[in-house]
């Protein structure tokens, strides 16, 4: 059997942020997308994975939204306290791993709870592609429109190659403990965080990109949840 063949995966699913970008009455993790809510949608691309191990959900201790959630009473699904940056909630995922029996060699797919259309093409082609890998990696898409940088004052200082370019995605897939070691200490160093690679390059690793669908985007603005609604409407009427 190949190592393909026999990988078991976790999921952390940093979910304790407040969405201020949003400028919603709730986290936007909470808002409907058609009948459910955004987490509950994401939560189902990997419920149903033959492969998963377990699944933790990284809450903020005051959360008053989750308990409602039907999901909140499936026992596959394990709470770990969030913190206050994205990435110290998966540092308290990664943890609670470790009480539920994950070992240091176990695979973790952290994904980000406001990622609701990820496509399980793209789950099992990261899997697929990384399931020997001695790293790790994440999906990815490449740039695609021109890409300036820009100063203080609003005005283009360069145009840049977009060609050595991509956007960070998640899932974002490493071993637990080699994952848990570059947090640490990318934490310990104040360095700032924002996703589980950059702590791994900070610990002179060199993950790897599989390109993914574009459309696995993040709800970070209004017009993000606009555009999936009207998308989501539109496949539940063809
Ligand atoms: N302290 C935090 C901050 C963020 N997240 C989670 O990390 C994911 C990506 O973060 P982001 O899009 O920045 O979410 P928010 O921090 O909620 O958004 P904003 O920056 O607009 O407040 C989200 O699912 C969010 O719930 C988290 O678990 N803990
Ligand atoms: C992890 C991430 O989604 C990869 O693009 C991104 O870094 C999250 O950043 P945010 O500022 O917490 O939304």
């Amino acid at each position: 059997m190949s190592l393909r063949d026999q990988l078991v995966f976790w999921v952390v699913i940093p979910a304790a942020g407040v969405g201020s970008r949003m400028r919603a009455d709730r986290p936007k993790q909470y808002l409907l997308l058609g009948e459910r809510s955004i987490i509950e949608h994401t939560l189902d691309c990997f419920l149903d994975h033959p492969a998963l191990s377990g699944l933790v959900v990284c809450i903020a201790p005051d959360d008053p939204y989750w308990p409602a959630l039907p999901c909140a009473r499936d026992t596959r699904v394990q709470l770990a306290p969030g913190g206050r940056e994205r990435c110290d909630s998966v540092l308290s995922g990664l943890q609670r791993l470790d009480e539920l029996g994950a070992n240091e060699h176990d695979w973790v797919l952290v994904h980000d709870a406001a990622r609701p259309n990820l496509a399980r093409e793209d789950l099992d082609r990261l899997l697929a592609e990384l399931a020997d890998d001695p790293v790790g990696g994440l999906l990815a898409v490449p740039a695609r429109d021109t890409l300036k940088r820009v100063g203080p004052d609003g005005r283009v200082v360069e145009t840049v190659d977009r060609s050595v370019i991509w956007q960070a995605f998640t899932p974002q897939m490493f071993r637990l403990g080699m994952l848990c070691d570059a947090l640490e200490a990318a934490l310990a160093s104040r360095m700032q965080v924002t996703d589980e690679a950059s702590a791994l390059e900070w610990a002179g690793h060199s993950p790897r990109v599989v390109e993914g669908r574009a459309d696995n985007l993040k709800v970070t603005r209004p017009e993000d949840l606009e555009w999936l609604a009207q998308r989501w409407k539109t496949d539940r009427e063809s």
